[in-house]
């Protein structure tokens, strides 16, 4: 049967030569004939050709963006043809999350699939081989020679309408049901080769959860709820008639969680995360290409942008005159390096068309999240409410905070220390990842709890007496050595900066 599809796909062909030849009859063939054959020609085509294609190419034209409908078709086939070919490729990306080869169908071979009584015939085209055939219905036409490679798949005619209403819809349902079940989380991050922007993805499994996330109670517990929310509101901002997206605004001082949070964040949602470099983009229009690039359903961060900013202000185009001049239209100008230093720029207005600007609508389920460690120094542009809807602080490490932290790292609830801790922790301003870096049991990656529970299975005795006994001491050198910290802390931010200088 394959065989007679290709017999009908090069007889359209020739029926397709014959037709070009027709019209360019001589002159001196009659209009009226020349009109009535090359009418007809098309006619014989459909009359004789049982059989019709549809494309799916692998990239639209000039390779701007991916046609998910291709990754769609072989995730299809990867699960329900592979038996019947002969053909096959294996290839281990990093996207595999163990040592299973991913198996594909090889260029050029054919295989068949059933559907409804419908038989469908599947056959990927290799790069550059040119479009033949009768009736082509391309999901991104591109007339070039150099054609992407493509997915064509050929079907009788009389099943047309059930391929085009059930089949491929069924092939894109499959294919998200298959993503949802093997689902990879991944970390992107943009790359720039010959003047062009791309994103490489690593798989991504942040440890951090909000459970480990030391901060206001209430605070996270808010958070939560309006992540949780807005994964759930797809159909209320459809009434609403706003783009399905939030921007996140996290500040403070370094070690203060901000990373760790949007890691937190992704593992809450399930969502993919995106790492925006600015610096290695070269203009709005690279920029652009980025964020079509991005999927749905993920997180686009941009951290430490008052860094950016820094560049920009030592590095804006015309100095500080025009530095003022752009801070008044929002065009801030970034250089971003010397090789781009005359054409290469990405604007605050090109990043903020992204945010909250034309282009936000385009995809849903997104989160932006920006990090800074000095929001005062943000552009008010940037900052001003609406355009980021939540500005999360995140602040020095309290006693609320330090218990969590307690709790994560050496599985305690209370501790004679507590009370003294707590009282330091008021008068130093102390960022959780010093708090934790003293919290670290140095002899073993256990906290003290989970040491408890591995000695209990064990059934106790007097050498794993002792083991508890010296893990317990580890908890106690932990908090004193953090309660001498913090004390120094204190001595020092007492001393006046003279005695400080002095003192160096
Ligand atoms: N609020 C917190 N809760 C729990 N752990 C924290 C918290 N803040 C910091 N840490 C710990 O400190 C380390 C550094 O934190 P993180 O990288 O998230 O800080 P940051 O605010 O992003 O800093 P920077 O501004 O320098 O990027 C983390 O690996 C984490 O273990
Ligand atoms: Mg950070």
């Amino acid at each position: 049967m394959a065989l007679s599809v290709e017999k009908w796909v090069g007889f359209g062909s020739a029926m397709a030569g014959f037709g070009l030849l027709w019209s360019r009859m001589p002159e001196h063939v009659h209009d009226e004939a020349r009109y009535i054959i090359s009418s007809l020609v098309p006619m014989l085509i459909s009359y004789f050709n049982p059989y019709e294609q549809i494309s799916i190419f692998e990239y639209g034209e000039e390779r701007f963006r991916r046609n998910k409908m291709f990754d769609a078709v072989s995730t299809y086939l990867r699960s329900t043809c592979l038996d019947a070919a002969s053909k096959l490729k294996a290839e281990l990306g990093n996207r595999s999350r163990d040592d299973d080869p991913l198996i594909s169908l090889d260029e050029n071979q054919e295989v068949v699939d059933n559907f409804d009584g419908a038989r469908i015939w599947w056959r990927l085209i290799p790069k550059s081989a040119k479009q033949r055939g009768p009736t082509v219905i391309s999901f991104l036409p591109g007339d070039s020679n150099e054609q992407p490679r493509c997915y064509r798949l050929a079907f009788h005619k009389r099943h047309r309408k059930l391929v085009l209403d059930s089949y491929l819809p069924s092939v894109v349902r499959q294919w998200r049901e298959v993503l949802t079940a093997n689902r990879q989380r991944l970390l992107f991050t943009n790359y720039s080769r010959e003047g062009k922007s791309y994103w490489i993805d690593v798989p991504y499994n942040p440890p951090a959860t909000f459970n480990m996330i030391a901060m206001d109670h209430d605070k996270k517990a808010e958070i939560i709820e309006d992540l949780t929310a807005f994964r759930e509101a797809k159909e209320y901002h459809s009434k609403v008639g706003k783009a399905w997206k939030r921007g996140y605004l996290l500040h403070g001082p370094p070690g203060t969680g901000k990373s760790t949070m949007i890691g937190a964040m992704a593992n809450l949602l399930g969502y993919d995360v995106y790492d925006l470099d600015l610096t290695s983009i070269k203009d709005n229009a690279e920029l652009r290409k980025l964020f079509l690039d991005t999927t749905d359903r993920s997180i686009i961060v941009i951290e430490d942008i008052d860094a950016i900013e820094v560049e920009l202000t030592t590095n804006r185009k015309g100095g500080k005159e025009a530095s003022e001049e752009n801070n008044n239209n929002h065009q801030l100008v970034i250089e971003l390096s010397d090789k781009n230093k005359d054409c290469g720029k990405v604007t605050l207005s090109g990043l903020l068309g992204f945010v909250d600007g034309l282009w936000s609508a385009c995809g849903s389920e997104r989160i932006f999240v920006f990090t800074t460690n000095h929001v005062d120094r943000l552009d008010p542009a940037l900052t001003r409410r609406g355009r980021m809807d939540r500005h999360i602080e995140m602040s020095y490490c309290r006693f609320d905070a330090f218990k969590m932290l307690a709790k994560s790292y050496l599985d305690i609830t209370e501790h004679s220390l507590f009370g003294e801790i707590g009282q330091l922790l008021n008068e130093v301003d102390t960022t959780p990842a010093d708090v934790a870096d003293n919290l670290m049991l140095r002899g073993s990656k256990r906290n003290c709890g989970e040491i408890d529970r591995l000695l209990d299975e064990m059934n106790g005795g007097p050498v794993d007496l002792m083991l508890r006994v010296k893990r317990r001491r580890e908890a106690d050198d932990c908090l004193a050595g953090l309660v001498e910290n913090l004390k120094k802390a204190k001595m020092k931010s007492a001393t006046p900066p003279m005695e400080d200088a002095k003192e160096e």
